[in-house]
């Protein structure tokens, strides 16, 4: 089943075409990778699907209602959340306070209940903690709940960053460059990370990733983008014997020398 579905799509900055015409079905429950060279629209391909960018042309779907125009907040709220290429956390927050940022389109409160100090807010609070807390002992953080996000070492923001997007409850995750920046064992336990969401919940996930041990010991399903246009799809062994995703990422040369 078809989870999130893009048609046509295509994104222009000036003269420079960042997506032209991309089609694509992500299976719901699947782990599916978007590789391609330097600058060939992955993460334009993420900025649209979560609404950060508009498209000049086509349609982005999600669970077949047309998610095109919404902006980005009320995208977050029917289920898609995201992490960053560049860690975007509260580093002068906790890590619990982390989490319960990103639980807070979940919640009912809002300001005035909080202001008001309702009392069914007050409850609310304290299972948003527990879920938070929860959230971390999933993703092997919580021994540092109180800890400001800036101090933990990169691997284990990273994975902060994956508790407070799934804290959102999302449908779809997006994983932008989750192992940029981290060392062969963080990796592996990233990967481990990833195996366990996608077996224990049934969490869709996408992921842009340069590291192709990590894409290619993960992904279901890739995507290949080269100058914003999809140059191939299929299973990791299809893509890896796929002439025209050798050419894009070594040169035409290197196809020819077989
Ligand atoms: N806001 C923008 N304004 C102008 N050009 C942009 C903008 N965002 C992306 N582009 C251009 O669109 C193209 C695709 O960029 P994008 O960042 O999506 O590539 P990428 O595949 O994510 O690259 P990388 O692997 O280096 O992160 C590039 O030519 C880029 O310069």
């Amino acid at each position: 089943m078809t989870i999130l579905k893009v048609a046509g799509l295509v994104k222009r900055f000036g003269g420079v075409v960042g997506m032209n015409g991309v089609d694509y079905a992500f299976p719901q429950g699947a782990i599916s990778a978007i590789i391609g060279p330097n600058g060939s629209g992955k993460t334009t391909f993420f900025n649209l699907v979560s609404g950060i960018y508009t498209p000049d042309e086509g349609n982005i779907e999600l669970e077949g209602k047309s998610i095109v125009k919404l902006k980005p907040d009320r995208i977050a709220r029917l289920g898609i959340a995201r992490t960053f290429q560049n860690i975007r956390l509260f580093g002068k927050m906790t890590v619990l306070e982390n989490v319960l940022c990103g639980m807070h389109l979940q919640l009912k409160a809002g300001l005035f209940g909080t202001l008001l100090h309702l009392p069914f807010v007050k409850r609310e609070e304290a299972g948003a903690a527990l879920e938070a807390y929860r959230l971390l002992e999933y993703v092997g953080l919580a021994e540092f709940l109180n800890e400001q996000a800036d101090s933990l070492p990169y691997g284990a923001q990273r994975r902060l960053e994956i508790a407070r997007a799934m804290a959102s409850k999302p449908k779809v995750l997006l994983l932008d460059e989750p192992a940029a920046g981290m060392n062969p064992r963080e990796t592996l336990e990233l990967i481990e990370l990833i195996k366990r969401i996608q077996k224990e919940t049934s969490l869709t996930i996408l992921l842009i990733e340069h590291d192709m041990r990590l894409v290619m010991g993960l992904a279901e399903r890739i995507m290949v983008l080269d100058y914003g246009t999809k140059i191939a799809e299929g299973t990791p062994d299809e893509i890896r014997a796929n002439p025209k995703v050798i050419e894009a990422y070594l040169g035409k040369s290197a196809v020819a020398k077989g």
